[in-house]
């Protein structure tokens, strides 16, 4: 891996000789891996069960483990069943740090691939909102895939600009995620492309870019309201600075970081005005713990701030409406043979239906990109409704009436390649379970279970 020259240069002046020497010898070290256990669907010692290799805690996170770097976590019939999310063990610490609690609002506003609106999700329990936001087309699907495989109830994902969410859901989160896209110092380990593309300009840019989105930020968190910042770099233009620019126009305080192992704090003497409260914050630096680096500062809001006199208008309608009670006389037969669970806040897009999470209106993602306005529970075909592998990962087996357990890894395998099962005397629609939990639904007929795993999903071989 080659390391940029100017990075070298600024990192030198930067940190103490011993610390310098460290980092450049941190980059001769293999990438640190990591699982969280998805505690929507296990506890760590269901998931240890499950999972054939070493665990080793993660300090700063319950539910993190270190694993072996030659390990490839998501060969394994525990990750389709979404036991566990793979995350790198420093980027647990930001969801960590914003500790959300059951029933609160929750806005992840930079989310894809979604380790850490995963993470928050299991904080929320089911309970309260999540909002994952991913600007970027390609990653939002990759986002909505992963909360689906986790089962995550109560999410609504958009693909928007912040500024634009900030324009409907004005001081309605009481607790924000930005992990900010930033110049990425602390991936250069782990992804080669890191190292090529820093630059300084680039840097600048992130900075920029980071205060813009900060900016959205306050017009989106309740008074009183949480915000945690994150990034997976180093340099102070995108860390300290970026946070002490944004305390001197908005008025948010600083709050303690308490996080397991954690004690690097964020250097005044990195910003341009020195603002001592900035040792609130928390470096993550890999030389000090094992891991590839993040830094995190925690801030409350302290004043509300006003509408804006010309706000940003939202236009066109949404394609979801309502479902009517006819509408759903397919579905009703469905839920009555098989389901133990209701849904609510029914809405149509098309043939395809949504559970919107509670206190979801239309009103609040009109005019928006919604990604997935809820629960994705099925399409209703002519006569007949027929389940979505969204739904299935959300059920627990008690949701379900006709239960189909796979006999051993062997069998998991063999459903997860989308191949049928054969030899059972069920019949009609089959929750195929991994012990006990879902891996995706099947349809029995004739001694057999034909396979309704998504062809994208499906894995070769093992
Ligand atoms: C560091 S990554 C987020 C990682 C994610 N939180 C996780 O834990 O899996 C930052 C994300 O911000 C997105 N992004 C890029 N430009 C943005 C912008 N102007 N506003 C909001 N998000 C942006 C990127 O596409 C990227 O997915």
């Amino acid at each position: 891996m080659q390391i940029p020259e100017a990075f070298k240069e600024k990192m030198r002046g930067l940190l103490s000789d011993e610390d310098y020497e460290k980092l450049m010898t941190s980059y001769d070290g293999t990438v640190n891996k990591g699982i969280r256990t998805n505690t929507l669907k296990c506890t760590p010692e269901e998931m240890a069960q499950k999972t054939p290799f070493e665990l080793e805690p993660v300090d700063w996170c319950p539910t993190g483990y270190y694993i072996d770097s030659d390990i490839r976590p998501g060969k394994n019939p525990a990750y389709y069943a979404g036991l566990y999310y793979v995350q790198e063990p420093t980027a647990m610490t930001s969801a960590e740090a914003l500790a959300p609690e059951p029933g609160d609002w929750v806005l992840d506003l930079c989310a894809a691939p979604g380790g850490k609106s995963t993470q928050l999700a299991c904080k929320l329990e089911g309970q309260g909102l999540l909002v994952a936001n991913e600007l970027v087309n390609n990653r939002a699907e990759i986002l909505a895939s992963n909360v689906e495989r986790m089962g995550v109830a109560n999410a609504l994902l958009f693909n928007e600009f912040p500024e634009r969410l900030a324009a409907r859901f004005h001081e309605r989160f009481d607790k924000i995620l930005v992990d900010a896209p930033c110049s990425g110092e602390g991936m250069f380990r782990k992804d080669n492309g890191a190292a090529e593309e820093w630059n300084p300009e680039r840097v600048v840019n992130c900075a920029k870019r980071q205060l813009k989105i900060l900016e959205s930020v306050d017009k989106l968190l309740k008074p009183g309201g949480i915000v945690v910042y994150s990034t997976c770099t180093f340099s102070p233009e995108e860390n300290e600075q970026v946070i002490e620019d944004f305390l001197g126009n908005n008025r948010y305080e600083l709050m303690d970081i308490d996080l397991r192992g954690l004690d690097d704090r964020g250097r005044p003497e990195w910003s341009e005005k020195g603002t001592p409260a900035l040792t609130k914050t928390l470096h993550v630096m890999p030389f000090h713990v094992r891991g590839e680096g993040h830094f995190i500062a925690k801030l409350r809001k302290t004043a509300a701030c006003p509408l804006e006199e010309e706000p940003l208008k939202l236009k066109g309608k949404s394609r979801l409406k309502p479902a009517g009670r006819r509408d759903l006389d397919d579905y009703e037969t469905f839920a009555k043979a098989y389901l133990n669970r209701r849904f609510g806040n029914l809405h149509l897009q098309g043939d395809q239906l949504y559970s919107l999470p509670e206190g979801i209106t239309l009103r609040d993602i009109e005019g928006l990109k919604v990604l997935r306005p809820g629960i994705h529970l099925g399409a209703l075909k002519k006569n007949r409704f027929e389940p979505s592998h969204t739904l299935a990962m959300v059920l627990r087996p008690e949701d379900f009436k006709t239960i189909y357990t796979v006999r051993d890894e062997e069998e998991a395998y063999t459903y997860l390649k989308g191949e049928p099962i054969i030899g059972t005397d069920l019949k009609g629609w089959v929750l195929v379970c991994f012990d006990k939990w879902p891996l995706g639904f099947g349809k029995a007929s004739q001694g057999m279970i034909k396979n309704h795993f998504p062809k994208g999903l499906r894995i070769r071989k093992k």
